[in-house]
């Protein structure tokens, strides 16, 4: 499988280099040549079968021959035994046609260890064949962050740095990422805003002489790797809900558009999905753009879903280069215009083709805590705050007799003061997390500002070309 950018102008690769590589060179997003697809009996036969041997049918036509077919299944089982649940992602129905995909017992209570703890293992396994180091730069606006280190922590081949918003996480999501004490583990209290921390991420990628002299890679969802291991559980759920005999709808609480296009990608490859739900906080860019086509930036609003606190949707752009035909010369326009406008238009055609699948909502805090109250009152479910603006805004959409699946991504106990105020109940931490509020805590505040973060890294990483 060849993999090509969003923007046509870099080089094409395999996918071992997709996932050391991030950012494409030309500022794009990596994306398959062309999307591999599973016959309804293909899909049918994933009934009954292992998370890890439905990932493994999965995520197989994405690695091709870059990996060989024992060596992903061992990485894959390796990941998925870090999950504390039998199913690793459990179905819980609180509705007639309505569940919930719980994403949330890996080893940091929320979605994005799905994937992180599988690309912990390529990584460390390509850079292990290549007998190479890279340097990972990460961007957070709450969780990715704690995942990733979680992956990396202690790997001998990896220096990451994560960058979070400085007071802007909650507490829980911090001490996730800085009471790591393994050398390799850098946390980055920035400045700014999640979105500044992305931008900084996204012009360290562009600054060709500093990414050559660290070996920079990413993590975030601008890593292909990244959407890949999140397609696998649509499949999962889907198929114990009745796929591919039945159509299923999804909700997703969105921010960085990663998750919801691993959704639209099990779509391409034969899923049958009736609709895909762009679930947005106050931060509602996404919304606001599949309702008028109008992408236009605005100040982001601190919340209580703070990892969807997010105005610069990345992935958004892989969505965009398949609703305009995989024009490539489109797209750079589109992004060239956002930088200096702040906004662009999404044109009549490729909108509609969008709307085709995806529709959307917003759900404002009052709506939030209404959510999370009335579904503990309803059905004695406790919702985190992501989890119940998806909840909040699938209501909307279920179609009967179609089940609809709303995507629990974080755990609620890694929000309890948001979750207190909104329905009295404090959510604990597991045991095997109870200590993380005492452990002593270590990182650095950043200024808002590239080159002081590159000479942050530059300095701390132990993988930096000598004589780069
Ligand atoms: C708990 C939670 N829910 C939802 C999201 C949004 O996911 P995405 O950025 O893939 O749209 C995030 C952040 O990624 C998150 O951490
Ligand atoms: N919500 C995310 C933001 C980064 O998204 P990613 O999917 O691109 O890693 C977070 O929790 O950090």
């Amino acid at each position: 499988m060849q993999y090509v950018s969003t923007r046509g102008e870099a080089p094409v690769l395999g996918f071992s280099d997709v996932l050391l590589a991030g950012l494409a060179r030309d500022g794009g997003l990596y994306v398959p040549e062309s999307w591999p697809r599973l016959l309804p009996s293909e899909i049918a036969a994933l009934a009954g079968k292992s998370y890890a041997e439905v990932a493994f049918r999965v995520i197989a036509p994405f690695v091709g021959d870059a990996i060989a077919e024992a060596d992903l299944k061992r990485m894959i089982g390796e990941a998925y035994a870090t999950f504390r649940h039998p199913a690793v992602t459990p179905l819980v129905q609180l509705d007639h046609d309505h569940f919930v995909l719980e994403l949330f017992h890996g080893p940091t209570l929320a979605f994005k260890d799905v994937a992180m703890q599988l690309i912990g293992r390529l990584m460390d396994h390509v850079l292990t064949e290549r007998n190479q180091r890279a340097t990972i730069v990460g961007a957070t606006s709450g969780d990715t962050g704690g995942a990733a280190i979680a992956a990396f922590q202690g790997r001998d081949r990896t220096d990451m740095f994560i960058m979070f918003p400085h007071g802007r996480v909650s507490a829980v999501q911090q001490r996730q990422m800085t009471t790591v004490a393994d050398p390799n583990v850098h946390a980055i209290a920035l400045e700014g805003t999640f979105d500044d921390a992305q931008a900084i991420l996204k012009g360290m990628f562009n600054h060709f002489s500093f990414r050559d002299r660290v070996n920079l890679s990413g993590v975030n969802s601008i890593n292909w790797a990244r959407v890949v291991a999140q397609v696998v559980y649509y499949f999962y759920s889907a198929v114990a809900l009745g796929s591919p005999h039945r159509k299923v709808s999804f909700t997703v609480p969105t921010g960085n558009f990663g998750d919801i296009f691993a959704a639209f990608v099990a779509e391409r490859m034969g899923l049958p999905i009736e609709k895909l739900v762009v679930a947005t906080n106050v931060n509602d860019i996404l919304h606001r753009t599949i309702a008028t086509g109008l992408y236009e930036v605005r100040g982001v609003v601190p919340s209580s879903a703070p990892s969807m606190d997010i105005q610069v949707s990345s992935n958004f752009e892989r969505l965009l280069f398949e609703a305009y035909g995989r024009d490539a010369g489109a797209i750079r326009g589109l992004m060239a215009r956002l930088t200096q406008a702040k906004s662009f238009t999404v044109a009549d055609e490729p909108l509609a083709e969008m709307r085709k699948l995806f529709a959307s909502g917003r759900a404002d805090e009052a709506t939030t805590a209404a959510t999370i109250r009335d579904t503990l009152e309803a059905s004695g479910y406790l919702l985190d705050p992501h989890t119940a603006i998806g909840y909040a805004v699938a209501k909307a959409h279920v179609t009967p007799g179609v089940p609809m699946v709303t995507l629990a991504t974080a755990h609620p106990a890694k929000f309890p003061d948001s979750v207190e105020a909104a329905c009295g109940i404090r959510p604990a931490l597991p045991a095997w997390l109870s200590d993380l509020m005492t452990r002593p805590e270590l990182y650095d505040v950043v200024a808002n500002d590239q080159l002081i973060v590159e000479r942050f890294v530059e300095e701390r990483s132990r993988s930096v070309k000598v004589g780069g």
